[in-house]
């Protein structure tokens, strides 16, 4: 799984995101429109455990049937109950080596960092890729700091010392792209561009072409095929 997995529109959401809609229609047409990873993060959005549970049940299977890798965040448990493929931990969440522990050594695990020395702790101690930001200024993520600019994701590309795939994360829409590929980063992360749109799979099209233009393979727009 891990080898197969490709980072260029990776999509962050939970049912806090999606403007009363069902998640699972949200991802669905995201999907169409070429996401290529999925994390479920379900944060403050009122439901219980269980509640989470079943939703994630339903993504996960929707993820499966659509041959989406589905990480979870945070939570170790719920990535484990769930089958995730993967799990994904920020810096003040479980320990990068504890969360490899308990995931095994096949699921992928992510972790967010922000500097050079964040990023090469999180190499050392397990990470299969990173997410770096906020980028930009977002209003999705109340406790996120200020903004790093694109320019922390060139810095830790070129001073890691081996390297990992880095996705760009935290205010990042069409507009801002391609900055953000061309520092090198092998794709964006994203949650209001695409669960907060009136048409998410429009939007995971508009967002994948820019990618892929900005990493230089776009067939261009008539011909594009997003899956
Ligand atoms: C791809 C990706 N990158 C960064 C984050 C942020 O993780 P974290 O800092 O733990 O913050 P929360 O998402 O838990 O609020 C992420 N989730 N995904
Ligand atoms: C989940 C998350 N993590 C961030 C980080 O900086 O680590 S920013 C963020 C929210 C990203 O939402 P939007 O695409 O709507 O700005
Ligand atoms: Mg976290």
């Amino acid at each position: 799984m891990k080898g197969a997995i490709r980072y260029s529109l990776y999509l962050v959401m939970g049912s806090q995101d999606c403007r009363g809609r069902d998640p699972v229609r949200v991802l669905d047409q995201a999907i169409d429109g070429g996401i290529t990873l999925f994390q479920f993060r379900e944060k403050n959005s009122g439901l219980t455990l269980r509640e989470t549970v079943s939703l994630g049940e339903r993504l996960r299977s929707l993820c499966r049937e659509r041959n989406i890798p589905f990480i979870v965040n945070d939570r170790a448990d719920l990535a484990l109950l769930l089958d995730a493929d993967g799990l994904h931990v920020g810096q003040d969440d479980l320990p990068v080596r504890q969360a490899r522990r308990l995931i095994g050594p096949h699921r992928l695990l992510g972790v967010s960092a922000e500097t050079v020395e964040e990023a090469e702790q999180a190499l050392r101690e397990g990470a299969d890729y990173l997410g770096v930001g906020p980028i930009y200024a977002t209003a999705t993520k109340p406790d996120a700091g200020k903004p790093i600019g694109p320019g922390a994701i060139a810095e830790i590309r070129q001073r890691l010392s081996s390297p990992l795939p880095i996705v760009g994360i935290g205010g990042i829409d069409v507009a801002g792209v391609a900055e953000v590929i061309r520092a090198g980063a092998d794709g964006v992360a994203v949650v209001s561009a695409i669960a907060g749109k009136p048409d998410p799979r429009k939007a995971a099209v508009e967002l994948r072409q820019a990618v892929e233009r900005a990493a230089g393979a776009a067939p261009g727009p008539a011909g594009f095929d997003p899956r």
